[in-house]
């Protein structure tokens, strides 16, 4: 049940990352993003500002025809005198159309090409993030700040950023054309900028909170989404559909109470924008008709500060809505940059060691020496003092009992995860020296729950494979991987190996998966073969078809192979058996049943499992293909593994 069982793992970043800063330094790390499209947002910011000021000229001609042929009598207006105030009006009124325009063109490619390179650059981090990050973030807080904070930071570019600044520089000019044209009343209506700067600064201070709120709850909301699309079949299950809705509505109406919280403190501003202004020309007009009647200004001024003050109540508005959309956009920044900063724990060494030499064509020389593990989370380590040599060409059989530890062991080979002491070496190379590019580059792995990509089944088996192999070469690697997994299946498929197979593979049952996922790792032709319980979904039959063709393709590689049933113990030359977090005996399958009482248990307890659900045992496992004809593999190889295996 996504939201009552599985609380949301909380990242263990003390507090959002630049939430010390003030709102434009922390706006200010979006220079090195934004420098490029620096000149076309300018070009758009002064479009916008010819815009306002054109607007702002409008009254001045309105006051140059009120003073000039409406209230002097004398001067004998007629209505040819006022064409050419109204063609004005009108070239004035389609230059500021014409400025609106260009803005919205200059600024919607550059704020688009901003939005996606810092989409690029957040994808690239998370990609190199190691497992230890992914492992503590839920996906739905990254999912909302790659798609919906980086929309609203777009947004707030091209549209709020430079309407903030527009708006201020207009209300600046507007305030000067006042008390030029009309004095004192310019200066009442500046006294109401006063109340309304402390309305502002309090309004921040409230909204910052609420946003970041509302930004963090919309990312619980997309993780409980994403976790209820992915466990669907679970819900479906066990009718738990309901408690799903429940959680969900409650998280739903939580978002709803934060986002009207931060519309009335919204609205709060935005009225006060409104009431002061309306207030100081309330008082305006008292003290402008006294001025007027006194003769100290004309009447085409009292009317020209009226209609400047009413095209100033328009910026004066925006600033409510452009301020909070700052507030917005900062929260933004703040939950980009957590990510885009978090130190990579895993990173590549500045000088890295080349891969070594492979000991032999039949793969690489893997040595963990004396290595300790400990999740970041975990009280104690959970493997220590491992020492596990796995000769180039041989496969090992990793077994153990649940949770003893052997996925994680596995995974430091491939550096999915890094050993907290001790070392992993392949070829005598520390795997923490090299790239990680190298490391995987000769690393596969096949999991026991494969995750397939919505792409054809030939790019999914094709993943690993070197991307400068010619077309024909990866066609056989393909064709190969496909029959050796005995995944022939997906010729019947609707396009054969074209066919695209759905989000995470969803399309296939785990069996086909599972065939899918090892034809992936076999395909790449590694040095070193990853299996974490390959054959678990397979039925008797097909997995003794795989076992046979997968002998053979361990044979040209060094394995580790992660064992849940005795067939799959069968694979392996030999065995390494894992108890509370060491290595505690390494041999052939014979040697341990004869000599090691937790391996007999291990066993007994895979038999036993093995019959209740009618799969392979050690007997059932026919030969390999021209397995009799074969030579010992290497030095690591005990006839008497071979015999027990067979
Ligand atoms: N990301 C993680 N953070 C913290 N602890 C973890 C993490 N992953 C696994 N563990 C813990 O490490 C222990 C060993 O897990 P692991 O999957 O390596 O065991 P295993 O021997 O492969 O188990 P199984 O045979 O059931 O597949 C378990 O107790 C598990 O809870």
């Amino acid at each position: 049940m996504p939201s009552k069982t599985a609380a949301p793992r909380r990242p263990e970043a003390p507090g959002p990352a630049g939430s010390h800063l003030s709102t434009p330094a922390s706006l200010r790390r979006l220079y090195p993003y934004v420098r490029s499209a620096l000149p076309q947002l300018l070009a758009g910011l002064l479009s916008a500002l010819g815009a306002s000021l054109v607007a702002l000229a409008i009254p001045q001609v309105l006051r140059y025809v009120v003073d000039t042929y409406l209230t002097d009598v004398d001067a004998g207006a007629s209505l040819s005198d006022l064409v050419w105030p109204i063609v004005l009006v009108l070239g004035l009124g389609l230059a500021e159309a014409g400025f609106i325009l260009l803005r919205r063109t200059l600024v919607m490619f550059p704020g688009t090409r901003v939005e996606s390179d810092m989409r690029m650059g957040l994808f690239r981090h998370l990609q190199d993030l190691p497992q230890a990050f992914h492992d503590r973030w839920p996906g739905g807080q990254l999912l909302s700040r790659i798609v919906g904070d980086l929309g609203m930071l777009r947004r707030w570019l091209v549209f709020s950023a430079i309407q903030l600044v527009v708006s201020v520089l207009t209300i600046i000019v507007g305030t000067v054309l006042l008390i030029t044209t009309a004095g004192w009343l310019g200066l009442i209506y500046l006294a109401g900028a006063i109340p309304m700067t402390i309305i502002a600064f309090t309004f921040s201070r409230k909204f910052r909170v609420v946003a970041r709120r509302s930004q963090e709850q919309l990312g619980e909301l997309a993780n409980t989404v994403e976790e209820s699309v992915h466990g669907i079949r679970v819900l479906k299950a066990f009718g738990r559909g309901r408690d799903a809705l429940r959680g969900f509505s409650g998280e739903a109406a939580q978002l709803r109470e934060t986002e009207l919280s931060k519309a009335n403190t919204q609205s709060k501003l935005v009225q006060a924008l409104q009431i002061i202004p309306e207030s100081t020309l309330a008082i305006a007009m008292v003290v402008g008709a006294f001025l007027v009647a006194n003769e100290t200004i004309t009447i085409g001024a009292f009317s020209a500060f009226f209609l400047t003050a009413a095209i100033m109540n328009g910026p004066v508005v925006d600033l409510g809505m452009t301020l909070a959309m700052t507030l917005n956009a900062r929260t933004a920044v703040d939950r980009y940059f957590e990510i885009l900063e978090t130190p990579n724990s895993m990173a590549d060494p500045d000088h890295p060691d080349e891969a070594g030499t492979p000991a032999s064509d039949k793969g690489s020389h893997v040595r963990l020496r004396d290595v300790e593990f400990q999740y970041s989370d975990a009280a104690e380590p959970l493997l220590s003092h491992i020492d596990l040599d796995l000769p180039a060409g041989t496969t090992t059989a990793l077994v153990g009992l649940t949770g003893s530890g052997k996925s994680t062991l596995a995974m430091l080979i491939p550096r999915i995860f890094d050993v907290t002491d001790g070392s992993v070496e392949i070829d005598g190379v520390s795997v923490r020296g090299m790239r990680r590019s190298d490391v995987r580059d000769g690393v596969a792995v096949a999991f026991e729950d494969p995750t397939l990509f919505s792409a054809s089944v030939r790019e999914n088996v094709l993943f690993g494979v070197d991307d400068a192999l010619d077309h024909a070469e990866k066609e056989r690697l393909m064709h190969e991987a496909l029959e050796v997994a005995q995944a022939a299946f997906v010729y019947e498929l609707p396009e054969g190996v074209d066919t695209k197979i759905g989000e995470e593979g969803l399309s296939l049952s785990g069996g086909q998966r599972q065939r899918l996922a090892l034809a992936r790792a076999i395909a790449s032709r590694p040095r070193v073969l990853v299996l974490d319980d390959p054959l678990s979904a397979l039925d008797v039959t097909t997995e003794e078809a795989v076992s046979r063709r997968l002998r053979q393709v361990l044979d040209g590689t060094t394995s580790l192979v992660i064992a849940h049933r005795p067939s799959t113990v069968a694979l392996a030359d030999r065995v390494a058996v894992l108890e509370n977090g060491s290595i505690r005996a390494v041999g052939t399958h014979s040697e341990l049943l004869a000599t090691d009482a937790h391996y007999r248990y291990i066993i007994s307890t895979l038999e036993e499992d093995a019959q209740e659900h009618g799969i392979g045992h050690f007997e059932d496992l026919p030969p390999a293909e021209g397995e009799a004809d074969e030579t010992d593999r290497s030095a690591g190889v005990d006839d008497e593994a071979k015999g027990a295996r067979l």
